[in-house]
């Protein structure tokens, strides 16, 4: 069986200008694991409230990070695309959840070239209900109804490849050389606590009191906070850093359900009114940078830093089309596609 790679990121608008800023965000929010409340409750929240407002505020934070070439999130994930596809024989192809570049056309684009069987590789180290698991439920109706004689097998999430933590440490040793730093700040995209307990499959496991995700259970494979705070515990390890010289904090919060705490914003403002006053964040919910890292961490998160009396913020880029990150997911390419063959 011909095999072949779908990577899959988020997606973005095609353009920063409000309507279509608005129509990505409707996509986005009407899909029921990220607004995960009933049809009718979703659709007056998302398009009788969010969608009057949010669409401007947003289009003008896009502006502010948008690249001659588009969306960084799309032209990296592009770059990761082609950095990968030279180093691997079978077809890579790359799709959005969200927007133009979808995923039926990416299978679409690997059936043209003979593939019948595809790893389908979500872009998140972490599984989320918002992320993951709504890129590997949209393939498998696509595949049904559309490509039933192929066979799709997914990437789960690699929050704890010794591997991925070995390349993520050594990028933030990177960026972090010659650099006096009091605090890093592991900073990853937040979701609401509902989703977590959604996502439980003990159903009884996570309290989300703080010493769940720290007790071995089942329920982790799919504990977006567990897999969180592995990653800072394992990148903390191999970079031995000193207990208090670092903490994990989730951003980008949304509505008023309680999300997971705390608050990257409010913990930036806490280590400056503390004295802090040389810190770096690093944000490995992402592997591309985006809005959310260019312009929350990087320009707002600055800014509340400076205004508590901070000095030095270094943002740590995502590892993008990093030669070894490249690397990294060429190298479990390889091993899928040289097994049993
Ligand atoms: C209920 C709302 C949201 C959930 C849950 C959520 C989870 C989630 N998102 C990412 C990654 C990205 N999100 C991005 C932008 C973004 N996210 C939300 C809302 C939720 N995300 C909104 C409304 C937006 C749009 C921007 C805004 O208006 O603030 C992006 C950036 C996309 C880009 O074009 O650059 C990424 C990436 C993860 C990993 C995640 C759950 C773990
Ligand atoms: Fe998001
Ligand atoms: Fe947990």
């Amino acid at each position: 069986m011909k095999k072949g790679i779908l990577l899959v990121n988020l997606g973005s608008p095609e353009s920063p200008e409000p309507k279509d800023v608005k129509k990505y965000l409707g996509e986005f929010l009407m899909d029921e694991r990220v607004i995960d409340i009933p049809l009718v409750a979703r659709a007056a929240l998302v398009k009788g409230i969010i969608l009057k407002t949010r669409p401007k505020a947003s289009a003008a934070a896009y502006k502010k990070i948008w690249w001659d070439e588009g969306s960084p999130l799309i032209v990296i994930s592009e770059r990761l695309q082609r950095g990968i596809q030279n180093k691997v024989e079978v077809p890579v192809a790359l799709a959005m959840r969200y927007g133009s570049m979808t995923i039926k056309k990416g299978l679409q684009e690997l059936v043209d070239k003979g593939v019948e069987e595809v790893l389908l590789f979500p872009l998140y180290p972490q599984f989320a209900m918002a992320t993951t698991e709504t890129i590997t439920v949209l393939a498998e109706e696509l595949r049904q109804a559309f490509f039933p004689n192929i066979k799709i097998e997914s990437v789960p999430a690699f929050y704890n490849k010794p591997d991925y933590i070995e390349v993520l440490s050594n990028s933030v040793k990177r960026h972090l050389e010659g650099k006096q730093i009091d605090h890093l700040l592991f900073s990853y995209h937040g979701v609401p606590e509902r989703h977590i307990r959604k996502s439980d499959v003990t159903k009884s496991h996570c309290k989300i009191d703080g010493s769940c995700c720290a007790t071995p259970s089942n329920a982790h494979e799919f504990c977006y906070r567990h897999q969180c705070l592995e990653v800072t515990k394992l990148v903390a390890e191999k970079l031995k850093l000193k207990t208090g010289s670092y903490s994990t904090s989730f951003q980008s919060r949304l509505g008023f359900d309680p999300w997971l705490l705390p608050y990257t914003d409010r913990t930036i403002e806490r280590l400056g009114k503390n004295g802090v006053k040389n810190m770096a964040i690093v944000t490995p919910a992402f592997v591309s940078d985006c809005l959310e890292t260019l312009e929350e961490i990087a320009m707002e998160g600055q800014e509340i830093f400076h205004e508590m009396g901070g000095h030095e913020f270094t943002t740590i880029p995502c590892l993008n089309d990093d030669a070894p990150f490249v690397d990294l997911l060429s190298n479990w390419i390889n091993t899928w596609v040289t097994s049993n063959t």
